[in-house]
């Protein structure tokens, strides 16, 4: 069988004939190939241009210098804080990662500059690598008319009349927290983040949906499966291979993600079948659900479900409201569960500074009163405290932004078409934007302190048009919680200094080796 095949592909190549159409096909190709490849370069040759005249790695051909952050996220996070070390200097520098250019800076002129540009509201395409998940959920939203919309339709449901409203909620499930956490008391390593992300997940579902999620039953693993999936994107947006649907969908790694991403949109699901079972329930006594004088104390899903199913039914597809939910309720649980875990820890690092937290919270509630929205603000050296741990601990170590068009950074143009990444984290510890960068000062923040804070350079909830919408949310949860968490108990960690506690990115920031944390009941 195979020497028939070889004489009838000789006998096609001795067939003069043969030889020429064979030749005139090849001569093609490569007209085709090298067409194509000029028409490449040609249109990016402004990339090539503004990448000329900056320093950075060349890359390898094909690659880029996607070779330098292969592994797991905490090898990629060490991949990337190494190149950011070896152009420490330089305000601005590129790396090509396979064919796209990267612009990298920790300047805060630029992040100011680049955060309020038109021309840089759409995430990095590489933020879709994680569609299965979020789909085009507020955050990843790659169209910016769709992006604006559906912001502009949920941000009322965060105004100040809601968020003052929901303090007795922080507060009822604060107090569970606490009563929960009695179990592990004195015990060494506890898990707190999980308990924390816990109150978190059921903090957000309530406030935002008016929905009771059962976050302490048995097997409930909603918060582990959005951080082991968010881990596998991150992997996934830094090995170029697993660009490919079909690579990365047949690998092991690929087969999980899509079991994570099943099991946490069928939870979510059943969230909203939940409210919409609920809305039905309250209907049978109304002619509409929502009546006029109940608008403006819309929740978050009330929004959503009211455009889709009462007002302009096409306004989202079924699909489209999972990706708005679970958006959410990552969006408004891990970061805040990770940022007060971590000012658990810098609390057991820094005994001095957790008395003084406690000092305040007893003189503004006491040891026993539930909390209420007017001790808030009061709480103002605690602001301090959560403020220095986000600049210490940003939960978005690094954002990244595409360009829709040039922008002029004063010294530079950035090219269309190229992306840009910003590097929060390490601007965040800059000596040369806060001095004594490493030592966790809360007085940064005080009122004349805060005027000699350079503009751009402290940006934890990002910054312009596309900046985090639950920032005042996310102040008063981990007020509460923190203030009930303090009270009750006294903090210990490990850790002896920031330096050594080493980070990942997870697309928010983890520590490697955890958070090492111990308490013990206080007693008045
Ligand atoms: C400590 C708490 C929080 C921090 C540090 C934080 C930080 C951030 C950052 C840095 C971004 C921009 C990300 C990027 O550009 O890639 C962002 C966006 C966002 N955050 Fe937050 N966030 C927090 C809490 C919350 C809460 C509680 C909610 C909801 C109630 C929320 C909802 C969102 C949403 C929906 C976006 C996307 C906004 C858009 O693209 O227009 N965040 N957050």
């Amino acid at each position: 069988m195979e020497t028939i095949k070889v004489k009838r592909l000789v006998t096609f190549f001795y067939n003069p004939k043969n030889l020429i159409s064979y030749e005139l096909c090849s001569i093609s190709l490569t007209f085709i190939v090298l067409f194509w490849l000029l028409k490449f370069v040609w249109t990016r040759r402004n990339l090539y241009a503004s990448a000329r005249k900056l320093p950075g790695p060349c890359g390898l051909p094909i690659v880029g210098s996607a070779y330098k952050f292969l592994g797991d996220a905490s090898d990629i996070y060490k991949g990337l804080d190494n190149l950011f070390s070896e152009y420490k200097n330089e305000v601005l520098f590129k790396a090509w990662f396979g064919t796209k250019l990267f612009y990298c800076t920790t300047d805060p002129k630029i992040f100011d500059t680049v955060l309020t540009s038109p021309n840089a509201l759409r995430k990095e395409p590489f933020y879709s690598l994680g569609d299965k998940l979020f789909g085009g959920g507020i955050f990843s939203q790659k169209s910016v008319p769709k992006w604006r919309r559906n912001r502009k339709l949920v941000t009322p449901a965060f105004n100040s009349q809601m968020l003052n409203s929901f303090t007795e909620v922080f507060v009822q499930h604060s107090d569970e927290l606490i009563e929960l956490m009695k179990q592990y008391e004195s015990k060494k390593d506890v898990d707190l983040n999980d308990l924390i992300s816990r109150y978190a997940l059921k903090t957000i579902c309530d406030t935002a949906m008016g929905i009771n999620v059962d976050t302490e039953s048995e097997g409930f693993n909603f918060n582990h499966w959005i951080d082991r999936a968010l881990e596998i994107v991150i992997e996934r947006i830094f090995n170029i291979y697993y660009h490919s649907d079909v690579i990365f969908y047949n690998s092991a790694l690929g087969k999980e993600f899509i079991e994570l991403c099943n099991k946490s949109r069928f939870f979510t699901r059943q969230v909203i079948v939940k409210k919409r079972q609920q809305m039905e329930e309250e209907k049978k006594n109304k002619a509409l659900y929502y009546e006029s004088e109940e608008l403006n104390r819309l929740t978050f899903i009330d929004i959503l479900l009211k455009v889709t199913y009462e007002d302009d039914k096409s306004y989202f597809t079924d699909e489209e409201i999972v990706d708005e939910t679970i958006t959410l309720m990552v969006a408004g649980s891990d970061t805040t569960s990770t940022a007060s875990t971590f000012v658990l820890v810098l609390l057991g690092m820094h005994q001095d500074i957790q008395e003084k937290v406690l000092a305040e919270i007893l003189e503004v509630a006491g040891a026993e009163r539930s909390m209420s929205a007017n001790d808030l603000p009061e709480l103002k050296y605690l602001e301090r405290v959560i403020k220095e741990t986000l600049r210490l601990f940003p939960v978005g170590p690094i954002l990244a932004r595409t360009l829709d068009g040039d922008i002029n950074v004063g010294h530079h143009v950035l090219s269309k078409g190229a992306s840009i990444c910003l590097a929060v984290l390490r601007l965040h510890r800059s000596e040369k934007y806060w001095p004594n960068a490493l030592k966790f000062d809360p007085d940064r923040f005080l009122p004349q302190n805060v005027a000699k804070i350079q503009p751009g350079s402290y940006v934890p909830f990002s910054h312009g048009p596309r900046n985090c919408f639950g920032l005042r949310y996310a102040m008063i949860t981990m007020k509460v919680m923190l203030a009930t968490i303090l009270r009750r108990y006294k903090i210990f960690t490990d850790y002896k200094s920031i330096e050594e506690i080493d980070v990942k990115c997870s697309v928010v920031i983890r520590p490697i080796n955890g958070y090492k944390l111990r308490y013990e009941s206080r007693e008045y």
